[in-house]
């Protein structure tokens, strides 16, 4: 390659590699595998390296990927944080393990430890009490997002004496179990939020939420793995023995590390580890390899980017080859059509796999699927794999393509799909069994109207055999009790239970009502702060789209899904017919007996977590006393009501705009 071809390159590759940082880091919404970027960096970093005069001191080979965002305060890290060098093949391994005794000798051990799939953290402790959490950011200095990582229930916010030095920073990795992960996804998706593709980006995109409430509502884990200190090398003279002590001090260590003194003991550790992890309940994607003594670990040094005393081998994600056979179409409650492709059954990573998430008609037409092809199926963070690529070479010159159907293949309407949406809806929501069905279970479900004694399975009976036709038809089930008896399966006993439970219902306030009704895009928070606006459904129903995109945090697509809802005459006629069940179809307004006139004329916002009072309590408190609430932050605020775990952008606007900050010791003094 000439001097100029290299230079073309290497711009190219590192305009490449910057905007996949920014996506994978900033964004966590990642375009590309890591073992392809992992080979774009390698090219970058061999180009740099035969052109030496090329190489751009802010190049993404010199540089920790920065996850620095404008929204938190930026903290210089007391020691740099740095990446690791990484490898997926033996050889380099073997490499590395030469490089290492050249350096020390050959009298040294290795700590294997797993490689968790999360983001970095540092947290620094002063006599005891965590005092500042700083993601890595660029390396030299990162995000605070302390509020945030004090809700991680496995990070102690205080620890009990055992000898630790007054000041630490402890290193580790913030992370997702799978189920959890599993179940908040499937959540999310089903209220059409946005998805995530995997536990990391989920662990990674909360950590960075300006919503600590919201952070503690998602269960994040942290496993330790490094600490820093003035008197680390007085207290331990290397790693393992630092690790079984941090683990003392009320740290959460992974069990599964190990003392090897050869690299042949590495590389067993590594295979045996290679299956292992589909059995672990979280997400790795290799093992660490670092050298233990601390001694040998100042020796051997850093590069500018990642210490030589460490790396990384990490594994390449499981494929397997299969035959595509055919594709099913799903239909979801809210219309939602997903293509799911059948497949000739695999083993992969440990299970059988047969059939594959497609996503929608983009993902399709992106593969180039046909009829017969040989694909490439691979396990990510999904349960459900996906497929990553068709094998051309096997493809058969008269396959045909896809063709994306154009009726809904449960109820043969038209399909319909939005400008600038990838999905294709079947808009006959009172008529398509799979919807009428998914939103009856919805209604029912534990976050929405929670009906006792009445499941899933129930539903789709009652549906079948003609007794429910829509959520209303749940209230009249009463008037029904001669033929559910007739009914197989269902006893006296458990019909009685269910027509408690959904009497019980009724009790239910308006913004579980709202997103019991299924309406796209209106999920649990969606409904409350809906609710709360408009106070009640006929003000919802009456508002323009205009009127709903005005409140704060509602976007013009759930304005219109919201208004298209209620436009509908069937949903007026039902909503017409819960009201007259007797359903909560607006909020109840507290009228709060006055008390005194304390805080007459003052206006305050509430934020954080309490000791003594729930938010609720000292709600009613500021109003009893004559208060008035805001709901957001502005210069004409004449208090913020702090607790605990308060947003630190709250916080910053709130200094910002000079407004007076107060406990709840505080304003309790203002009203006697
Ligand atoms: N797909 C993409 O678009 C994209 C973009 C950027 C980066 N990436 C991936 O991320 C990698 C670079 O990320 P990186 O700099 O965080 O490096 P890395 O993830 O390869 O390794 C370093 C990190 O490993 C983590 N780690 C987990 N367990 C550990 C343990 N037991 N001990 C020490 N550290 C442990 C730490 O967070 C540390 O910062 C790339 O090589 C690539 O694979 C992918
Ligand atoms: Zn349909």
């Amino acid at each position: 390659m000439s001097p100029a071809e290299a230079a073309i390159r290497i711009e190219e590759l590192t305009k490449e590699l910057n905007t996949y940082n920014y996506q994978y880091y900033v964004l966590a919404n990642p375009t590309i595998s890591d073992y392809d970027f992992d080979l774009k960096l390698k090219e970058l970093d061999a180009l740099e390296q035969q052109f030496p005069q090329f190489l751009d001191p802010d190049s993404p080979t010199q540089k920790v990927g920065g996850d620095i965002t404008q929204r938190f305060d930026t903290v210089r890290h007391r020691w740099p944080m740095l990446s690791l060098s990484n490898t997926y093949s033996e050889q380099e391994l073997r490499d590395f393990d030469n490089r290492v005794r050249k350096a020390i000798g050959n009298d040294f051990e290795y700590v294997c430890e797993l490689k968790f799939d999360g983001l970095s953290i540092s947290i620094t402790y002063e006599n005891g009490v965590l005092k500042r959490a700083v993601t890595r950011g660029d390396g030299v200095q990162g995000d605070d997002v302390t509020a945030n990582v004090r809700t991680i229930k496995s990070i102690p916010n205080r620890l009990k004496p055992n000898g630790y030095p007054d000041l630490f920073e402890i290193r580790g990795e913030i992370f997702m179990h799978r189920a959890a992960f599993q179940r908040l996804n499937n959540e999310r998706i089903e209220n059409g939020e946005m998805a995530y593709a995997n536990p990391r980006n989920f662990a990674a995109g909360t950590i960075k939420l300006q919503d600590s409430a919201e952070v503690a509502r998602r269960p994040l884990d942290c496993f330790l793995y490094f600490l820093y200190s003035n008197e680390r090398n007085r207290l331990f003279s290397n790693h393992w023995d630092s690790l079984q002590a941090v683990k003392a001090w009320g740290f959460h260590v992974s069990e599964h590390m190990a003392l090897c003194s050869s690299i042949d003991e590495v590389l067993a550790f590594i295979a045996k580890w290679e299956q292992g992890r589909y059995d672990l309940s979280y997400d790795i994607d290799g093992i660490v390899i670092k050298v233990n003594d601390y001694g040998q670990q100042e020796e051997l040094g850093f590069t500018a980017k990642s210490p030589r005393w460490a790396i990384s081998y990490k594994y390449k994600a499981e494929q397997a080859e299969t035959k595509f056979l055919s594709v099913s179409y799903q239909v979801g409650r809210t219309g939602a059509v997903t293509p799911v492709a059948n497949l000739s059954p695999v083993l992969l990573a440990g299970t059988t796999v047969k059939r594959a998430s497609l996503h929608n008609a983009n993902e399709i037409a992106r593969l180039d699927l046909r009829e017969g092809d040989m694909v490439f199926v691979e396990k990510g963070g999904e349960i459900i794999p996906k497929i990553t690529a068709v094998n051309l070479l096997k493809r058969k010159p008269e396959s045909q393509p896809i063709s994306y159907p154009l009726t809904c293949p449960e109820c043969g309407t038209s399909l319909v799909r939005k400008p600038g949406e990838a999905v294709h809806y079947c808009p006959n929501d009172e008529g398509c069994p799979p919807q009428i069905v998914g939103r009856m279970q919805h209604f029912i479900g534990r976050k929405a109207m929670d009906i006792e004694g009445m499941g899933d399975e129930t539903i789709e009976t009652f549906f079948k055999q003609g007794l429910l036709h829509n959520i209303t038809d749940i209230y009249s089930l009463k008037d029904k009790q001669e033929t559910l008896v007739r009914l197989d399966r269902f006893g006296q006993k458990s019909i009685e239970n269910m027509l408690a439970g959904i009497e019980k219902s009724k009790e239910k306030p308006f913004e579980k009502v709202l997103f019991a009704l299924g309406i796209r895009y209106v999920g649990e928070t969606i409904a409350k702060k809906l609710a709360s606006h408009f106070k009640n459904m006929d003000a919802l129903a009456a508002a323009s789209k205009e009127e709903i995109e005005s409140v704060y945090e509602i976007g013009e697509r759930i304005a219109e899904s919201v208004t298209e809802y209620f436009a509908k005459d069937v949903h007026r006629e039902q909503l017409e017919r819960l009201r007259q069940h007797g359903l909560h179809l607006a909020i109840e307004e507290k009228t709060n007996e006055r008390l005194g006139d304390a805080l007459s004329g003052k206006t305050f916002v509430i934020s954080g977590v309490f000791e003594h009072f729930s938010r609720e309590e000292l709600t009613s408190l500021i109003e009893s006393h004559g208060g008035k609430l805001l709901s957001s932050i502005s210069g004409k605020l004449d208090y913020l009501v702090a607790g605990d775990k308060m947003g630190p952008s709250k916080l910053a606007k709130a200094e910002k705009l000079k407004v007076p900050i107060i406990s709840e010791q505080e304003l309790l003094s203002m009203i006697n």
